[in-house]
């Protein structure tokens, strides 16, 4: 694969694999595999820091098949290069692992932001929303259905602007459980026809979008219940309820997405850019990051990792950060 290439000073290329790192921390963890902060050992980016996807084939790809979507899927991002999307800076595998290897983000998840302000305002939510919106319009502009749009693949970078991550590989995977066959991941921003698996386009990562948004805005998802069951019937068949916090724009905007007709929902984004909640927001400089984002990490150098739970980054037990063999 292309990208299990570095080049080298006199141009030639060098393979590169798991010892070209230094592990430094555990930073995620699934129960197909981890992610690693890493410290790159050689070439022209030696020194550079960037997370390490590390998936257990074994555990994860048990039909040929799925190693092939997972390569096809890994060798799509390795060609997406947008502001707003995580790139894939190197893949490479050994017989038991898959390797990815992405620039860190060290701002962590975006919700780790609203989960210490509770909620955003709408000026600050928008310029979020506004980077989403060009992202999934990249996505889709190259045949990518993003999926599972949901905060966790939200991160921050020490910018402060978001990128997208994971592309549902790994918690694609994840998040079914093989041997019921069931889905155990985050239903919440998930579209109905994706949960009744009635196939699905384009538009389902719209209606992630609007509940992102609706959650965002009033610092819980759209559809919530403890029962995941009731959970599935709220999202299938209640009407959602909009706090007196709302304003009309904003209801406008996240009522375009939370249809459960895909064919109703708005999918030209010409005309979600052109909504009065982005009213006086030029895309052009959201897509340069003119627009400053409304909260910046502060790191105190490449490798902080304050933002990431402890639960992994300090467990010494079950995270050790010996590159894996
Ligand atoms: C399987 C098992 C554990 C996982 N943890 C993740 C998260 C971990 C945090 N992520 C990143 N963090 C920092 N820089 C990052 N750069 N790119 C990603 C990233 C996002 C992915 N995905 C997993 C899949």
């Amino acid at each position: 694969l292309e990208a299990d290439a570095d080049a080298n000073n006199d141009g030639a290329v060098d393979p590169v694999d798991a010892s070209d790192f230094k592990f430094l921390r555990v930073i995620g963890c699934g129960g197909y595999g981890k992610v690693f902060q890493v410290r790159k050992r050689t070439g022209r980016d030696e020194g550079t820091i960037y997370a390490a996807k590390v998936l257990k084939k074994a555990s994860v790809m048990t039909k040929k098949k799925d190693i092939a979507h997972a390569l096809a899927e890994r060798s799509i991002l390795e060609k997406i290069d947008f502001p707003f999307i995580v790139g894939l800076k190197y893949a490479f595998q050994t017989d038991e692992r898959l390797y990815l290897i992405m620039p860190y983000l060290g701002g962590g998840e975006l919700f780790g932001v609203l989960d210490s302000e509770g909620f955003l305002l709408e000026e600050e939510a928008r310029v979020y929303i506004a980077e989403l919106v060009l992202a999934l319009e990249h996505l889709h502009s190259h045949g990518v259905i993003y999926r599972d749009l949901k905060p966790e693949n939200i991160m921050l970078t020490s910018d402060g602007h978001i990128k997208l991550t994971d592309f549902g590989m790994c918690k694609q995977l994840e998040a079914k459980n093989v041997k019921t066959n069931t889905f155990c991941g985050t239903l919440e921003y998930m579209a109905p026809e994706v949960i009744t698996a009635e196939g699905h386009n384009c538009a389902a990562d719209w209606w992630s979008l609007g509940a992102l948004t609706y959650d965002i805005l009033a610092g819980r998802p759209p559809f919530t219940h403890p029962n995941r069951k009731k959970l599935v019937d709220n999202i299938l068949y209640v009407r959602v309820q909009y706090h007196k916090t709302f304003t009309s724009r904003a209801k406008s905007f996240i009522r375009m997405f939370l249809r459960r007709n895909p064919d109703q929902r708005v999918i030209n984004t010409d005309r979600i850019k052109g909504h009065v909640f982005f009213s006086g927001l030029d895309f052009d400089d959201v897509l340069h990051k003119r627009v400053s984002p409304p909260f910046v990490p502060t790191l105190a150098d490449d490798t902080d990792h304050k933002y990431f739970s402890k639960e992994f980054t300090d467990c010494p037990v079950c995270h050790s950060p010996a590159p894996p063999v």
